[in-house]
């Protein structure tokens, strides 16, 4: 059940501004992230890049700084007035949360904020004030192979789904798809503010961890013009999944793995989720075809492997295990090479067996 008493203080917040990730190889992520995806510069310093998607007006939606230790150090909400950072000051603070302050902002673009680390151990930031950049939109003239549009989403890997959706309920999102099983085991779950299938999604697992940061493109072919571009610049070793459709979304999707192996989603069409009643849906963990409508494999990696978080002094926050079943186990490996059914409904591979 939501508690709505947590919610009369909590900050209202519009989408996922941005994340900042911590890369071994500034020079390898640039050629990632702005040569392959075509992502902009707004920004770039000795040791930090700022990057934002075409149609992105604020200072950035990306923040990549040379570290020792790949991880994420940021996932940064914007929040809809200022007052709505003292709010989640005030929020966190009364759930028991480490919080810093920072009148200046804690990244170049970015005024005045606060991060903290929630109750599930991510690193959240909240903020209002931000430099406005130019809107990409209507140059087509600098538009890339992908046309990343916005970003859309972060993923997170966390072991106890009821708690983090209660928890994410306490300040605002809403569920709009999840996957269980007939035990009421909850395995994974998408929360939304903005009015789509979600800017945050949990998947049960060992965390905390970032398991992937989406971004949006218009149209599919965007995206198959990307997995053409990798074939054609010998880089396909890094998609890691996909392309294909996923089931939970619907939306058309493309994996990939920067150089430091942070995961990275291409996204496009998913759907309108706004209003109060939008019905949520649910998939039952057996369902060849929810992670991938066509039912095509869904490769262990990305079950498996996911990127550290830091706190709020830059240390990895250590992962607790998830007690719950894990999906890959539920569903015979990478489902989608066989059924994955419930007991006595087995019925092996499917058509080209794999060994
Ligand atoms: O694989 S799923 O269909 O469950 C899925 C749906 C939406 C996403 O953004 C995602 O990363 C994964
Ligand atoms: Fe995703």
């Amino acid at each position: 059940m939501i508690n709505t008493a947590m919610i009369n203080t909590a900050p209202d917040i519009l989408r996922c501004g941005y994340v900042e990730l911590v890369v071994s190889d500034l020079a390898a992520a640039r050629e990632f992230y702005v040569d392959l995806l075509g992502l902009v510069i707004t920004k770039e310093t000795p040791d930090t890049l700022y990057l934002r998607t075409l149609e992105e007006f604020i200072h950035h939606n990306l923040v990549l700084r040379a570290g020792p230790v790949p991880a994420a150090a940021a996932i940064a909400f914007r929040v809809r007035t200022p007052e709505d950072v003292d709010l989640a000051e005030a929020h966190y603070r009364d759930l028991g949360c480490p919080t810093r302050r920072a009148a200046g902002g804690f990244v170049d673009g970015v005024g005045d904020a606060v991060r903290v680390v929630d109750p599930l151990g991510f690193p959240y930031e909240f903020f209002h004030q931000v430099e406005h950049v130019e809107r990409l939109t209507w140059r087509y003239d600098l538009h890339r192979t992908g046309s990343l549009a916005r970003l859309d989403h972060v993923n997170q890997v966390t072991p106890d789904l009821p708690a983090g959706i209660a928890y994410l309920e306490g300040i605002g999102f809403r569920v709009t798809e999840d996957i269980r099983d007939s035990d009421g085991v909850t395995y994974a779950a998408w929360l939304r503010r903005k009015p789509t299938v979600h800017d945050v999604a949990l998947t049960g697992g060992d965390g905390p961890r970032l398991h992937h940061v989406a971004f949006a493109a218009h149209e599919s072919h965007q995206i198959l013009a990307v997995c053409d571009r990798l074939g054609a610049l010998r880089r396909s070793d890094c998609i890691e999944r996909g392309p294909g459709r996923h089931g939970v979304s619907n939306a058309f999707y493309l994996y990939l793995r920067d150089p430091d192996g942070h995961r990275v989603e291409l996204y496009t069409q998913d759907y309108y989720t706004g209003d109060p009643d939008n019905p949520v849906v649910t998939w039952d963990v057996h369902d060849n075809q929810r992670r991938d409508w066509w039912g095509n494999p869904v490769v262990p990696s990305w079950y498996a492997e996911a990127s550290a978080v830091l706190d709020l002094d830059g240390n990895p926050v250590p992962n607790r295990p998830r007690a719950d079943p894990a999906e890959a186990a539920v569903t015979i490996g990478a489902d989608g090479f066989s059924y994955t059914r419930a007991e006595g409904e087995e019925r092996g591979f499917k058509l080209g067996d794999q060994v």
